[in-house]
């Protein structure tokens, strides 16, 4: 299956890394080392030598507390960034967004996924993403970064998370937006507990009743953390692990900050199920 983003293409039949390229100052994982453009250019070379075929762009923590960032400043941080990787780098760009004006600018710089953790309910964002012509992931949150982890609570988890994701993919058909253009994504850490998170993760194929790709973010997050009581920077072979369960239950992206070593787990996972033998019939 094939997934168009902007001028390049992006083959689902396979899995697919997305690196983070995080350039906030107060980004949780690296504490900014990429907000200057040749730190985030030296993080994207490495990332993409590491074998990501898309680099996610993000200019807004959505970390709870965090500050709001200005369109400003998120342009600032962005485009530039944007512009270097199309101009040096053979890869897919996604921009992490909620903005409108800040999708459309990306995508105008090279930009071909459009990355919105609040699913295109700002202001103008769904009208600037149909306009764009970019695949765009549509993730579920529940409430906002700054108080979505105080209690989180679901009658039923997957009916709640799936008739959101069903809305806003009916809001994109009506918007003129094509099916072929969305990916899903439950969301792990916006507005879940641990046990949420893993009834989640454990069960991805409750989230299959749209026909559509699925990306999952579990990377270094406090799913990890909380359940192995681990720093952040101590969280690589359970984020590795994590991503593996995802893709072995046919997750297609997977939203990394370790990508050599998430990329050598896919392809032990590609050599065992190239040797599964066929199914007796
Ligand atoms: N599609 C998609 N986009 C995403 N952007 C992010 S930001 C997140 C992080 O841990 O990177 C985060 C959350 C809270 C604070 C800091 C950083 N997470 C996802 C995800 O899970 N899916």
């Amino acid at each position: 299956m094939k997934l168009k983003c902007g001028s390049r293409t992006l083959d689902l039949s396979q899995p697919q890394i997305m690196g983070i390229l995080n350039v906030t100052p107060d980004s949780f994982s690296d504490g900014g080392r990429h907000c200057d453009l040749e730190g985030a250019m030296a993080q994207a070379r490495r990332m993409v030598e590491e074998g990501a075929s898309i680099l996610d762009v993000g200019g807004e923590s959505t970390r709870p507390g965090a500050a709001e960032v200005s369109l400003a400043q998120e342009l600032d941080r962005t485009l530039p960034v944007i512009e270097q990787i199309r101009a040096e780098l053979d890869v897919v760009i996604s921009i992490d967004t909620s903005k409108a004006e800040v999708m459309r600018q990306a995508v105008a710089a090279g930009a071909g996924i459009i990355n919105d953790v609040r699913a295109l309910q700002a202001p103008g964002a769904l009208e600037a993403a149909a306009q764009s012509g970019a695949a765009i992931c549509l993730m579920h949150m529940q409430g906002q970064p700054r108080t979505m982890q105080q209690a989180p609570t679901y009658e039923n988890l997957f009916l709640e998370i799936n008739r959101f994701l069903q809305s806003r993919v009916q809001a994109c058909r009506e918007a003129g937006i094509v099916a072929s253009r969305l990916i899903l994504d439950p969301g792990l850490g916006f507005g879940k507990t641990l046990q949420h998170n893993f009834q989640l993760l454990a069960n991805l194929d409750q989230l299959r009743e749209h026909g559509l790709p699925l990306l999952i973010g579990l990377s270094r997050k406090s799913m990890i953390g909380n359940l192995l009581e681990r720093s952040i920077d101590q969280r690589m072979v359970g984020s590795v692990t994590g991503a593996l369960l995802a893709i072995q239950q046919g997750a297609e992206i997977v939203r990394v900050h370790d990508v050599a070593q998430t990329r050598d787990a896919v392809r032990v996972w590609q050599a065992t199920q190239a040797q599964r033998s066929t199914p007796l019939l």
